[in-house]
């Protein structure tokens, strides 16, 4: 049988699995197997020589059984209707595991924002965002940064939103400049929270931090970040990449030094001392802990059985296909899955939202306080059910996950 590489296909195996563990009664999977609610829209763009162009964008509101829909915008060439259904799908699951009180939500622009100028790029932003407003506010649902997109995208975002409005509503939107309401500690978030999660996962293993060493594929807002949390915490940062090229070097990498190279030379390729290595060799190293913090399906069953990894923290929304699940799991690596590891960005955007309808904001120990609490608590409870229930990380989580969201259908009269 050949792979399943549609990530919206993927989710909705790991839900029916999940469900069928848990014993619960059909119509949950029968609720949770489509999106409440989907929106494609068409923005047509002026660009800097006179044209126009029109770019396709989507919307998708996966579930809002616990709150108002969550999730981030990816700005891409490869973003499909699949793909941004599947992200929202995650979302839903990511926003239950640790437990804050949101559903799941995200979207995407089928761009190359690389080959945007400026302006170009914020008239996009603002076109998308008037085009989704009917659907979205802060009690339904709240936009966040995602792959290719940034604060600046979001306080464009935050902007046109206000204007349509006519007043300020910073609280549509997370992930903003601290100026405009965004937290101290979001930009951070991501990798912090899968920091905590690598933490708990090597005590629980008897991996010494100080010893490890790291792989990381990606170098954006979540890899970066989390190869200088990582050799904060004493690991050895060894091999990093883009989608340009990688950087290796056995002694070590300065993940600032990194970058400040990829900010110059906009990629990490060519870092000085190091050698260059392939998307494919970096995955396959020996090293200890790996993180993936890039795209969809880089752990497949192709690579799977020579990951050599003890833990894969998943920073990455979906980088390991259910076949490469279980050649992991069958080889004793410990998988944290996405909806678990990277659910660091959702709290604290969560923590950002609180924070804007309050109009009450916290020190930045304050949020990585509650940040910590929050995700160690949650390791912990999918580690007891990985245990318990003698199932891999990922099939753990969904089961913390979907457990709570069958409970809220079932109060509010849903099934
Ligand atoms: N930013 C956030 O708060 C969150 C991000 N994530 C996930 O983390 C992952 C990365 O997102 P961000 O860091 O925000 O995006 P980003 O846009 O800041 O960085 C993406 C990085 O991936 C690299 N990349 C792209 N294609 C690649 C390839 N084929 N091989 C190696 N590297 C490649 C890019 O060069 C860039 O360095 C995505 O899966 C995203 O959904 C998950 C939770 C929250
Ligand atoms: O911060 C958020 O609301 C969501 C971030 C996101 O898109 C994700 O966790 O995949």
């Amino acid at each position: 049988m050949s792979e399943t590489l549609n990530p919206f296909e993927i989710v909705q195996k790991e839900i029916k699995s999940a469900c069928e563990k848990l014993g619960l009664d059909n119509s949950v999977y029968e609720i949770l197997k489509e999106p409440e609610r989907v929106l494609t829209v068409s923005i047509p763009v002026k660009m800097d020589d006179g044209t126009t162009k029109t770019f396709i964008g989507f919307r998708s509101q996966h579930s809002t059984a616990i709150g108002p829909a969550k999730g981030g915008v990816r700005f891409h060439p490869n973003v499909s209707l699949d793909e941004v259904k599947a992200l929202s799908t995650w979302m839903t699951f990511k926003c239950s595991v640790v437990g804050i009180p949101y559903g799941g939500g995200k979207g995407g622009v089928i761009c190359n924002p690389k080959e945007l100028s400026k302006g170009e790029l914020e008239r996009l932003s603002r076109g998308y965002f008037k085009a989704i407003s009917p659907i979205i506010g802060p009690e339904k649902d709240i936009p966040a940064p995602d792959v290719y997109t940034n604060a600046q995208v979001m306080a464009w975002f935050m902007d046109e939103f206000s204007t349509l409005k006519g007043y300020n509503t910073p609280g549509v939107v997370t992930g903003k400049p601290i100026i405009i309401g965004g937290s101290l500690g979001r930009n951070e978030a991501t990798a912090r929270g899968a920091t905590f999660t690598i933490r708990e996962a090597a005590k629980n293993l008897g991996l010494d931090l100080t010893k490890a060493t790291v792989a990381i594929q990606g170098y954006g807002n979540a890899g970066s970040i989390a190869a200088r949390l990582l050799s904060e915490l004493g690991c050895k940062i060894v091999a990093v990449n883009d989608s340009q090229g990688g950087a290796y070097n056995p002694e070590g990498l300065d993940p600032k030094a990194v970058l400040e190279f990829k900010e110059k030379n906009k990629t990490v390729k060519g870092f000085p001392g190091s050698k260059d290595i392939s998307g494919e060799d970096l995955l396959e190293l020996d090293v200890d802990i790996l993180v993936p913090a890039a795209l969809e399906n880089v752990i497949t069953s192709k690579n799977a059985a020579n990951i050599k990894a003890k833990i894969v923290g998943e920073c990455a929304n979906g980088p390991t296909t259910p076949e490469a699940d279980k050649v992991l799991y069958e080889n004793g690596v410990l998988v944290i899955p996405d909806i678990l590891c990277n659910a660091g960005g959702v709290t604290v955007s969560y923590f950002e939202w609180v924070q804007n309808l309050m109009n009450f904001y916290w020190t930045e120990e304050e949020v990585n306080t509650r940040l910590e609490h929050i995700m160690v608590k949650a390791f912990n409870e999918v580690y007891k059910m990985h245990k318990d229930y003698k199932v891999n990380m990922r099939e753990a989580a969904y089961m913390v996950s979907i457990k709570r969201i069958a409970d809220a259908m079932k109060v509010r009269g849903w099934i």
